[in-house]
């Protein structure tokens, strides 16, 4: 691949690495710089990686800063660094400590990256998105956070797993913050371009959107270390490539809305086209009363997470 397209990963972690990994044996970029304050772990995830890459016929180079000069001129860079939620914690209990960190890393790496687009991951991601927006005053298309691709395709599986269709067949839309308040959309979503209701009873389709709400919690709950991964990983991956490759695709994704939906200065997740100058467009759905009230619990939610954020950053 000689797209001279370069995308920068700070925090190496299990998000970060994950990827790392996929976008890396998808061969759409030239390079990928990953950061992380572990050393040894930045360097062998760079190896490793590398070599996977190699196994899948990409020429994808992948690499490691060991100083911010090393992470410059990204054309994307993905935010993975902070900590993980534990069992028994939401992700709101992750706040100030990633806030602090999302704060310092972009405003450390920002200068040496002035065109690139940041596409956030870390926790609690509304709240995160809107932090990152807020340390660098950036125009609001080029902060984008990741969560609404893998909070659908959470509801695909679990929508797969009461019905024989292929996931092609399968289409899911979530939106809404990032945490338990997020607003799953049964008449948006389909299978075989038919609605939900034909296949599913409204007790099954109530149980998809609960388990879809508890998806992260489920999964934090059976490593009793940290998160979900591979998902996120991945999710994350195809967010990248729409970008790299000017795709003007539509995916879910936490940005700012400036009077979208009725709500102003707030971030949370919402249909976008996404392209090289970021998110370009957002698509305003037409919401049922109940589905406009479950959004505005939702703002509620993260609006409380911001007014700390303000109080504090
Ligand atoms: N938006 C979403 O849908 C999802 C968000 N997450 C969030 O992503 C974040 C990362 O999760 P994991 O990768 O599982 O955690 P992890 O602990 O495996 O990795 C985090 C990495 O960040 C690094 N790091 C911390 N401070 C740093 C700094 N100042 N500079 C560079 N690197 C730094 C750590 O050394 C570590 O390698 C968490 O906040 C988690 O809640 C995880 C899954 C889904
Ligand atoms: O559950 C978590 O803390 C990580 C995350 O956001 C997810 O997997 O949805």
């Amino acid at each position: 691949m000689s797209n001279n397209k370069k995308v920068g990963i700070i925090g190496a972690g299990n998000v970060g690495a994950t990827l790392a990994f996929s976008l890396a044996n998808k061969n759409i970029c030239t390079e990928i710089v990953l950061k992380d304050l572990r050393m040894n772990v930045v360097e062998a995830m760079a190896l490793d990686i590398s070599q996977a890459a190699r196994a899948a016929k990409s020429s994808t180079k992948v690499s490691f800063a060991s100083n911010t000069e090393e992470f410059s001129n990204c054309d994307v860079i993905v935010i993975t660094a902070g900590i993980p939620r534990k069992p028994g914690m939401s992700r709101d209990d992750l706040l100030l400590t990633n806030a602090k960190i999302m704060t310092s890393v972009i405003n450390e790496i920002a200068p040496f990256n002035k065109d690139a687009i940041y596409m956030i991951v870390s926790n609690p991601l509304d709240a995160m998105v809107y932090t990152a927006l807020k340390a660098t005053s950036l125009p609001r298309n080029k902060i984008i956070g990741m969560a609404g691709v893998l909070d659908s395709s959470r509801m695909a599986h679990f929508i797969k797993e009461k019905l024989t269709f292929t996931p092609n067949e399968i289409k899911a839309a979530v939106m809404g913050g990032h945490g338990d308040e997020m607003v799953p959309l049964a008449n948006y979503s389909s299978v075989d371009g038919k609605a939900l209701s034909e296949f599913l009873t409204a007790d099954e389709i109530e149980e998809i959107i609960v388990k879809t709400r508890n998806g992260g919690a489920q999964i934090v709950k059976l490593l009793e270390t940290g998160s979900a991964y591979y998902a996120p990983g991945h999710s994350t991956a195809l967010m990248v490539e729409a970008i790299l490759t000017d795709s003007k695709e539509t995916y879910p994704c936490a940005v700012m809305l400036q009077g979208e939906y009725g709500y102003e200065n707030i971030v949370a997740g919402v249909p976008v086209v996404l392209g090289k100058e970021g998110f370009e467009k957002i698509v305003e759905l037409e919401l049922n009363e109940e589905q406009k009230a479950q959004f505005a619990k939702s703002i509620a939610s993260i609006k409380e997470l911001v007014n700390i954020i303000d109080n504090n950053f």
